[in-house]
């Protein structure tokens, strides 16, 4: 019996130590993985500020930032992960849908279609996105750290009911831009016949995706 209990005792510690390492652990990757976050939301701001500074127009900003803007957007997927495995405690669906709606907006929509990368949507969903993103990551490290400036949580609490809405009108006027170009180009449709005997048409996947944006629960919790 008295064994039995000691036996209980070890394995209770072997359990405690087993969760402390793995929380210091994920403690050290969301830390690491916030810096760098920032870092390159803060990299892809000086580069639009340089950029327009230098040039005095936005024309071929997008194309400017572009590489660095589908890294750090896609690399935003292990953020799914993180909510997946419970080392944040953020919905997988809410996380989901926003993640996910970015990098469509990057890859499916901004990045496939050159004529609209100089529309000036694209200039207002890509601040939006820079500033909600530099203020996230940097309360998300500063938060880890123990260190956080009240501005930092003032802004992550606060900016987001004028960028949430001001990205959102960013994203759907470059989505109605790339309307007609995907019309008349049949770019990522399948008519039929085809070997398949699939038919898929783009222009009616985007309009389902304009109609996807009015506000649902999914968006939120
Ligand atoms: C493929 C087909 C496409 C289909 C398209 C469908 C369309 C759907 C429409 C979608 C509309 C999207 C529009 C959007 O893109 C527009 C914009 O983004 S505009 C910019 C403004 N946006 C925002 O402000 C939202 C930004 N995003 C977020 O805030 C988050 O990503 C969100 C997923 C919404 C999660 O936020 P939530 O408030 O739920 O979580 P918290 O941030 O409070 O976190 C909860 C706790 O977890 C801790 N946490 C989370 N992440 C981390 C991390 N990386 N590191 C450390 N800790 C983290 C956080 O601290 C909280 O813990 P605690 O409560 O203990 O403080």
């Amino acid at each position: 019996m008295a064994s039995s209990e000691e036996d209980g005792t070890v394995e209770e510690k072997e359990n405690n130590n087993k969760k402390r390492s793995k929380s210091a652990l994920a403690t050290a990757w969301l830390t690491f993985y916030n810096i760098a976050m920032t870092a390159g939301w803060l990299v892809l701001a000086i580069a639009m500020m340089r950029f327009y500074i230098q040039k005095g127009t936005h024309k071929g900003l997008y194309r400017s930032i572009a590489r660095t803007l589908k890294f750090f957007q896609t690399f935003a997927l292990v953020e799914v992960g993180h909510c997946a495995i419970g080392i944040v405690r953020t919905s997988v669906i809410v996380t989901g849908v926003q993640v996910c709606s970015r990098i469509f907006m990057v890859w499916f929509i901004t990045n496939s279609i050159r004529q609209i990368q100089n529309e000036e949507s694209v200039i207002l969903f890509l601040v939006v996105w820079t500033v909600t993103e530099i203020t996230r990551y940097s309360y998300y490290t500063f938060n880890l750290l123990h260190h956080l400036p009240y501005f930092i949580k003032w802004a992550r609490y606060n900016l987001f009911i004028v960028l949430y809405p001001l990205g959102v009108i960013g994203e759907l006027l470059t989505i109605y831009a790339a309307l007609p170009f995907v019309r008349r180009s049949g770019m990522y449709s399948m008519r039929l016949p085809n070997k398949y005997n699939v038919s898929f048409d783009y222009y009616y996947c985007l309009i389902v995706v304009m109609l996807s944006y009015i506000p649902r629960k999914e968006h939120f919790q």
